[in-house]
């Protein structure tokens, strides 16, 4: 990280590019259309090259620094799903959600007077409740893991109903999971069925689709899958439940974010990217940040467009904005949800 502000500096953050209206997800689907699908490509050697110089094309020092992390940091799915996730652990996330910097951080970065909050909290369907209640007023939209997450291998109509269940629970935000079978066949047409009968049963709750990509082998297959989830009607593609071998990764996000360019000049519809998993440095995030920024434009640097799904980047962030204010590190302990 740069070095810290001198105390004569103001550390406050004044280029948090939040000016212009947000755009929002707009996809209502197409028929299932093979020829895009067919054409995607993945040429992997230019793909890990262009991914390899992600974090290091820009250099972002300072108050532009701190202004790109709290950014960062609004675009936080602030998650937990673990096998002993208590309904305490969901009350102190949302806490955590709502007032992510601590207090004398925001201060200092001139930030008080702004509600700086996460951009979702995403929890289990068993906990939707839980968060909807600590959330209550925030205007933070809870979103569930749905469908059999992570394997998706539950019947397909217990995954239908635990989607209608999570929206009727509160959830605004469903996190769906595809069957990676039908991308390994090559079953497309599966793929979009499934997808489509995910996003009726989601009603007003915005979908997510999981494609879980540490599964899918091939580049080629991710970039065939997020055409065929986009054609479906996701309103967010997603790289990973976080339980994969190999989860977000730079050259899946860049095959990921092409395919929403390419449908977005096919369809004129918008759909949004979440990288999910394994991301939990602010260094990592800001890499994904310049993806984003260099594929997609401002517009997909915004909560509305963009999330990371992450259980400890939110500590990395504050810890960082802690150094940049203080000049001093604190141990990663010393921030609640460490
Ligand atoms: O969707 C979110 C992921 O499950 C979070 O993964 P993580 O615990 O590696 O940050």
């Amino acid at each position: 990280m740069s070095a810290p502000v001198s105390p004569r500096e103001s550390a406050s953050v004044h280029h948090l590019p939040n000016a212009r209206p947000e755009v929002h997800p707009d996809n209502p689907g197409i028929p299932l259309d093979l020829e895009p699908v067919r054409a995607m490509r993945a040429n992997l050697s230019a793909i890990q090259r262009r991914a390899a110089t992600l974090p290091t094309r820009r250099t972002v020092k300072k108050q532009w620094q701190a202004a790109w992390l709290v950014k960062a940091l609004q675009c936080i799915d602030l998650t937990t799903l673990a096998g002993d996730d208590t309904e305490g652990r969901v009350r102190r996330l949302c806490a955590k959600a709502r007032q992510p910097l601590r207090a004398d951080i925001a201060e200092a970065l001139g930030l008080a007077d702004r509600r700086i909050t996460v951009g979702a909290v995403c929890v289990y369907h068993r906990f939707v409740e839980t968060a909807c209640q600590a959330l209550e007023g925030s205007g933070i939209p809870v979103a569930a893991v749905s469908t059999g997450f992570p394997a998706g291998l539950s019947p397909f109509e217990t995954r239908l109903a635990e989607i209608e269940a999570s929206v009727a629970a509160g959830a605004g935000e469903i996190d769906i999971v595809i069957t990676r079978e039908h991308v390994l066949n090559g079953n497309w047409q599966a793929l979009y069925d499934e997808v489509k009968a995910f996003k009726q049963a989601c009603g007003p709750a915005h979908m997510k689709a999981i494609l879980a990509t540490g599964d899918l082998k091939t580049l080629r297959n991710v970039g065939r899958a997020s055409m065929v989830a986009m054609q479906a009607g996701t309103d967010f593609i997603k790289t990973s439940t976080g339980k994969e071998g190999v989860n977000a990764t730079l050259p899946v996000a860049l095959v990921m974010v092409r395919a929403i360019r390419a449908y977005r000049e096919a369809t004129g519809n918008v759909v949004g990217f979440k990288p999910a998993g394994g991301i939990s440095t602010a260094k990592d995030a800001m890499a994904f940040q310049f993806l984003m920024k260099e594929e997609l434009g401002n517009d997909w640097l915004q909560p509305s467009l963009f999330r990371f799904g992450a259980s400890s980047l939110l500590a990395d962030i504050e810890r960082q904005l802690e150094y940049y204010v203080t000049g001093r590190y604190a141990s990663f302990d010393h921030h609640a949800m460490a």
